[in-house]
């Protein structure tokens, strides 16, 4: 149901204006959000111009004083009031994000609005922890501050919608910053959520923004603005390339977090029936997960055994409406996205592959769950991201050409290694090019350590401290133990 400015979905009112210095600002043109699950129409959402894009970056602008000058323990507590409104509106947060991008509402329930919460109370209390340390050069104090930067303009995707924006918005605001929002156009609407939430959790007006639109229209206006002191953006590898170019020209500090093309590499000497596990995990999201070990290298002595047993594990995945706490597989986000993934398979099967699994769509916004074999390292199907439900299958006889294989494109986001060597596992981790490697698991993370992609997937590290260190303008003050009238 909708009317001008609020729909309801599954039982929730989400506002479908942006959220801009505290009020809500309608644009005079909308866009059609639909859910990917049945088609519906979900809302007719304000599509922002270069005119929103102003008045937010102004808001925040306005706003940066007073949030960088509130003292830390205060923004943390306000950051936990706000992690205090996630859970409250837990469930609420889930449907709707379920039947805005598709992705299973079971996950959303145990995993992802969980992690929503945790982002806020993670770099609340990391703020606290955060030290002002000092070096002595021959009596000069070099004393280290983590300044507030200004107003930061997040632009995220539609895979994890809420989980990334927060993953920036909460060490964003943390650092003492104020942030315009922009979310994806095929999920606009756990964004608007979650400033309902921050309002209601005591955020000042003006220190969080939301706006909503096409990633061209508003988006590029955002990023090219010259207030805008950083640009942490989620997303395509095309995309980061058009923002570090409207980056370039105020020279504002970016951090980018792209694709992958990750590989599972299974070595004989691993457990078959935990490498099966992981491997058939990467279907999770319907394979829209930027982290997706989609490429799996597996032992040439072990590949006849190992593929058995994946297909037979496969083909119990229960694919249908995400709603329904049995389904293992949703739908894709949006049908630009299902012809984009039919592409690759296609093309695939036309220059030789053979599907041991799936390898079609099916009703809807659905695809089949696909193992491909039969496929070139320097095929398509195996140096570009799918973003969908499709895995290689490509085999080694070396640990030597394993490394190869894996280090063989222009990724370089995550890496799982399968094996029951330690010795192996330190080997070939060493060897590995890529942000996060796993060894026996496989998404399981600690926000303390560092994450963000090398090669073509990414610039720049988040998490921890190294958020703040992109968030803050460092600063050494060196002071002199002279000069001062109270020194003798
Ligand atoms: N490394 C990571 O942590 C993750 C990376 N991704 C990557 O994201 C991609 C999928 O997301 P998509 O939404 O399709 O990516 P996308 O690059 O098309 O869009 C991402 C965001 O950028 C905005 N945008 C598009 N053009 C823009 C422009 N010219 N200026 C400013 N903003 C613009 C969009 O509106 C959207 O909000 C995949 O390639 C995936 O690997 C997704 C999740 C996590
Ligand atoms: O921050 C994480 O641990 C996970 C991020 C997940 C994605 O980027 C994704 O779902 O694509």
């Amino acid at each position: 149901m909708t009317d001008t400015h609020t729909t309801t979905v599954a039982g929730v009112a989400v506002d479908t204006r942006h959220w801009i210095g505290g009020e809500r600002v309608a644009s005079a043109e909308t866009f059609t959000d639909v859910s990917p699950i049945d088609g519906a129409v979900l809302g007719e959402i304000a599509r922002g111009t270069a005119a929103e894009a102003a008045a937010a970056v102004a808001a925040a602008k306005a706003a940066f004083p007073g949030w960088a000058a509130t003292p830390r323990a205060e923004r943390a507590r306000i950051l936990h009031a706000v992690a205090d409104g996630v859970e409250k509106r837990l469930e609420e947060l889930a449907i709707v994000e379920t039947c805005d991008n598709g992705a299973l509402l079971r996950s959303h329930r145990r995993g992802v609005m969980p992690r929503v919460a945790h982002n806020f109370r993670f770099f609340a209390d990391w703020l606290l922890k955060l030290g002002h340390e000092d070096f002595d050069t021959r009596g000069h104090t070099n004393h280290v501050s983590w300044d507030p930067a200004g107003p930061c303009v997040l632009i995220t995707p539609w895979n994890a919608p809420l989980m990334l924006a927060t993953w920036k918005v909460a060490p964003a605001l943390a650092a003492g910053n104020t942030v315009v929002l922009k979310p994806a156009e095929w999920s606009p609407l756990t964004a608007s959520l979650l400033a309902d939430i921050a309002a209601e959790a005591g955020l000042p007006a003006g220190v969080l923004n939301v706006v909503q639109g096409y990633g061209a229209e508003i988006g590029d206006a955002l990023t090219s603005h010259p207030d805008v002191r950083r640009i942490s953006f989620t997303g395509s590898v095309p995309t980061a390339r058009r923002i570090a170019a409207s980056a370039a020209a105020n020279l504002t500090p970016l951090s980018l977090e792209l694709g992958g093309k990750s590989p599972l590499l299974v070595f004989a000497d691993a457990d078959l029936d935990l490498a099966v596990d992981l491997a058939v995990e990467q279907y999770d999201n319907a394979g829209q997960v930027c982290l997706a070990a989609t490429r799996l290298l597996v032992e040439e002595s072990v590949a006849d055994e190992f593929t058995r047993r994946f297909v037979d594990r496969a083909s119990r995945l229960v694919q249908g409406d995400p709603r329904d706490e049995a389904t293992d597989i949703g739908p894709v986000v949006h049908p630009r996205q299902l012809e984009r993934i039919d592409g690759f398979v296609q093309r695939a099967l036309a220059a030789g592959a053979r599907a041991v699994v799936g390898g079609r769509r099916k009703e809807g916004l659905y695809y089949a769950p696909t193992l491909l074999t039969g496929v070139a390292q320097d095929s398509e199907i195996v140096q570009e991201e799918v973003f969908g439900p499709v895995l290689t299958l490509q085999t080694f006889a070396t640990e030597e050409e394993a490394v190869r294989l894996a280090n063989g494109t222009r990724y370089g986001l995550a890496a799982t290694v399968a094996t029951g060597d330690r010795e192996r596992a330190a080997r070939v981790t060493a060897r590995l090019v890529a942000g996060t490697v796993w060894v026996n698991c496989f998404f399981v993370r600690d926000l303390r350590a560092p994450f963000g992609g090398s090669r073509e997937s990414g610039m720049g590290r988040e998490g921890g401290t190294w958020s703040f260190d992109f968030y803050c303008d460092l600063k050494n003050t060196v002071t002199a133990p002279k000069g001062f009238k109270d020194h003798g």
